[in-house]
């Protein structure tokens, strides 16, 4: 077997990139990783991170307005290019310890463009060029800009433009879709300052799968604050002009605003690649097909991330890492487990959900039963003002398993996690129940909703067990 530079080469350095290039180098593989932007991808540099940093801004700012109540006095005022400077110092240090990271860790940083030779070989900017024994591609994806609203630099920008560089004058701003962008950044933008127009198609998530009961109490939060989608918008046509941007509506209103944020999808991203000269298969809107390992139709080039996936989301680049490196080591050890993996969104709620919602459920032939609770007595939930919101655990009855669950609220991105670790256990409920939580927090309603699973479903057997079988 002729002998490669490298054991493992990694094209992208989103999330999905550097993990995987971190877990190989762990393992005791040499790792080779190329980035041809900014290192840490999409989600440190234009997506999650400067997003959770603006997130917390507009939460506090949501928040203000009920501190009157609380004996606070006084009016808080955002300010975008403050607000952009700090997210951008947040970005900075954490790329910087991504970089010292791998440094550590002795896995070879290339800069430029990474396209395959041939299918053990890579090159960096059609200049330097090595050998791999396995490759994962992990490019990610790009913004996609409908036909109607070209890209205008200070005028019409993607996410990308907004977090790359400061952000342009003027407080009037249309927010474009109905997706986690649309309605992430609709609020924040809002909360920081802007006046918001929020045109969208559809009802905001009307795709993502949250339950009905989760959809209206968003929708309710951001009305509360003031921020609505205005829905069957579809911008039809878009008009720059020295003062803005006329955008015309499907009624044939036109509305003036100081800039737009396209909020209109992503796109995967294999430009440069050259995976069709190597054999790796694209399916018919762009995403590199991949097994269950994350293998692509070239056995030993794995694809993870954006580029493979289209949930698009950090959280799924971050397990197709794990499970692709542990294919490398150990072929066939890890299948991937999309459902296992929690989703959310950060708008005036935060939205979480792992596993199975109850439609998905019955569509697999379960008898679907919900263990239900609300924050709305929660002491906690009232102590911090922010008692909108519940915990949904969907079991199935048959089995007495937990199959998925929701959680609305604030803190529902770091509750879900006690769920998403029970997921794949058999005796999740009665671990639930039996579990000892902290007094008062909102964790507590974890133990209302299962219990409710065993008032109102009579799954007492298995939310309790056989407390008999328990004594020593
Ligand atoms: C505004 C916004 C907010 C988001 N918020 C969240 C969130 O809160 N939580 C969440 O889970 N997800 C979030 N996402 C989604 C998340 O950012 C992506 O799912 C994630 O970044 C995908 O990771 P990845 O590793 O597949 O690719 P990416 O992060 O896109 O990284 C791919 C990297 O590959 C590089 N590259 C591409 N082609 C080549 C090549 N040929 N050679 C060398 N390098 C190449 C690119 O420059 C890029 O740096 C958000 C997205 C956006 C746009
Ligand atoms: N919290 C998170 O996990 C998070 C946050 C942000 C983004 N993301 C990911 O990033 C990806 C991109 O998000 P997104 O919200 O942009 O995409 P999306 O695919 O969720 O929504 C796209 C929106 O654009 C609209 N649209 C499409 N074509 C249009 C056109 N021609 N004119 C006007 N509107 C049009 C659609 O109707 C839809 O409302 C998603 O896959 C998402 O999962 C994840």
């Amino acid at each position: 077997m002729p002998v490669r530079d490298f054991d493992l080469a990694v094209i992208g350095s989103g999330p999905g990139g550097y993990r995987a290039a971190v877990l190989a180098a762990l393992r005791g593989l040499s790792v080779a990783i190329v980035e041809k932007g900014d290192w840490g991808g999409t989600c440190l540099n234009r997506g999650c991170v400067p997003k959770k940093d603006w997130h917390h801004t507009a939460m506090l700012i949501a928040a203000s307005h009920r501190l009157a109540d609380r004996g606070v006095d006084g009016t808080w005022r955002a300010d975008l290019m403050r607000a952009w400077r700090h997210q951008r110092r947040v970005v900075t240090t954490v790329r910087a310890s991504y970089l010292d990271y791998m440094k550590r860790l002795g896995i070879r940083t290339f800069a430029g463009l990474g396209a395959l030779r041939d299918p053990h070989t890579v090159q960096v900017n059609g200049g330097e060029i090595f050998t791999a024994e396995h490759v994962i591609v992990a490019t990610g994806s790009v913004p996609f800009i409908p036909e109607t609203l070209p890209r205008v630099e200070g005028r019409i920008l993607t996410t990308d433009d907004l977090f790359d560089q400061p952000p342009p004058p003027g407080r009037r701003v249309a927010v474009v879709g109905s997706g986690v962008v649309g309605t992430e950044m609709a609020f924040i933008l809002a909360m920081l300052g802007c006046e918001v127009l929020w045109l969208t198609h559809a009802e905001p998530l009307s795709r993502a799968g949250f339950s009905v009961p989760a959809l209206k109490l968003l929708r309710q939060r951001l009305a509360d604050l003031g921020v609505a989608a205005r829905t069957r918008s579809r911008v039809q046509s878009a008009r720059v002009t020295a003062q803005g941007v006329e955008l015309t509506l499907p009624d044939g209103s036109v509305e003036r605003v100081d800039w737009v944020l396209l909020g209109s999808g992503r796109r995967p991203c294999t430009a440069g690649l050259q995976l069709e000269a190597v054999g790796v298969a694209t399916d018919a809107h762009g995403f590199v097909m991949v097994d269950e390992e994350q293998r692509t139709t070239v056995p030993h080039i794995f694809a993870i991330g954006d580029v493979a996936n289209p949930a698009m989301t950090s959280n799924h680049a971050l397990a197709e890492a794990t499970v692709a490196v542990a294919n490398i080591v150990a072929p066939g050890s890890r299948r991937r487990a999309p459902h296992a993996v929690p989703t959310l969104v950060y708008s005036a709620l935060e939205l979480a959900r792992v596993g199975l919602n109850e439609d998905q459920a019955e569509a697999q032939g379960l008898e679907s039963a919900v263990g239900f609770a609300a924050f709305e007595v929660n002491p906690a939930a009232l102590a911090q003002d922010a008692s909108e919101g519940f915990v949904r655990l969907v079991a199935d009855a048959d089995r007495g398993t937990l199959v998925g669950a929701e959680v609305v609220g604030a803190e529902a991105s770091e509750l879900i996690h006690l769920i998403a670790r029970e997921l794949s256990n058999p005796d999740a409920l009665s671990s639930l129940a039996r579990a000892f939580y902290n007094h008062p927090t909102r964790a507590e309603e974890f133990l209302n909703a299962v219990e409710t699973l065993a008032s109102k479903w009579g799954m007492q057997r298995q939310v309790f067990g056989d407390e008999r079988d328990r004594i020593p």
